[in-house]
């Protein structure tokens, strides 16, 4: 695909263009996370080379065939970034590739900051001069959601999104997110969930889906409707790690978002690269997850 052709492409909003990859491949997103000890099960150095060979076979086994395997690849930034700017350049070389592929990319990068910092956050992950710019990417809302306002229009204005942490996988998460439970307003994680539903409001289009995601643990989603999310409202998708090796199963899941599950992406990393580094085995395993999902 031509840069020009790219760049009116990523102009298609990006809750439509997710949608629309949902729709063709099912609702799973190949997280891409090159912990050292999966490099060393596929024979690969832990250097930056030994990260984009893991990255561009992930990459082929989600692209290959006719059509993509996946709806989305989730490269996880701090894998990267351990190495400096030889990681980010293997970063960047899945990035490109994975577009050129028609893959969409959600660069799990989690950042937050006051406001004027995250303007360089959403120039780096979301601008398309930028070489790190993916489809979407991770953002934290605990420097306060109205820090990500701005991020979440230049997405939109990029056909791009960003996925706000809400309800992590993670048993910590709660020290933070269920805080406020049971009184007026109610839990941090609720009012995350009002503010991403106000935002996609003023800015999706009819009957679509906005730039704002959110994350919800695909551990703990049944715990969003005890604290009154209504996700089911929020106008976007909902990213939710956790699936495979943090243990939480397609039908788990299905329960817990409840009504909420057409919009959910279930990202799972360890899960099936532990299936590598043979492209057989990749594929195998992701096949295997799209029939649990139903995708
Ligand atoms: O709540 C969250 C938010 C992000 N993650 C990230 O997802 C992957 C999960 O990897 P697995 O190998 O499938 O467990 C990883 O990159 C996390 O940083 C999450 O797990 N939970």
């Amino acid at each position: 695909m031509s840069e020009e052709c790219a760049a009116r492409a990523s102009r298609t909003p990006f809750g439509r263009r997710l949608a629309d990859a949902m729709a063709a491949a099912g609702p799973l997103c190949l997280g891409v996370d090159p912990h050292p000890v999966l490099l060393r099960a596929w024979g690969l150095p832990d250097t930056a080379a030994g990260l984009e060979s893991f990255s561009l076979t992930a990459l082929e086994a989600a692209a290959g065939g006719e059509c993509p395997r996946v709806a989305a690849l989730k490269p996880q930034v701090a894998l990267y970034e351990r190495h400096g700017s030889a990681g980010f350049a293997a970063l960047e070389r899945l990035l490109s590739e994975a577009r050129a592929a028609g893959v969409l990319t959600i660069a799990d990068a989690k950042r937050g900051d006051i406001g004027s910092t995250m303007a360089g956050y959403a120039a780096a992950w979301l601008e398309d001069a930028s070489p790190l710019a993916a489809d979407a990417v991770t953002l934290s809302p605990y420097l306060g959601f109205g820090t990500l306002t701005a991020a979440a229009e230049t997405a939109h204005a990029a056909g791009r999104g960003v996925f706000v942490l809400a309800l992590t996988s993670n048993p910590e998460g709660r020290d933070v997110q269920h805080v406020g439970a049971g009184e007026e307003g109610g839990a941090v994680a609720r009012r995350i969930t009002e503010a991403a539903a106000e935002l996609n409001a003023r800015l999706a289009a009819p009957g679509e889906w906005g730039p704002v995601g959110l994350v919800v643990g695909a551990t703990v989603a049944e715990e969003a409707a005890r604290l009154g999310m209504r996700l089911e409202d929020v106008g976007g998708p909902l990213l939710a790690p956790g699936f495979g090796a943090q243990g939480a199963t397609a039908a788990g899941m299905r329960a817990g978002f409840g009504p909420a599950w057409p919009q959910v992406l279930a990202t799972s990393s360890r899960g099936i690269l532990a299936a590598g580094p043979t492209l057989a085995g990749l594929i195998a395993s992701l096949e295997q997850s799209r029939a649990d999902l139903g995708g």
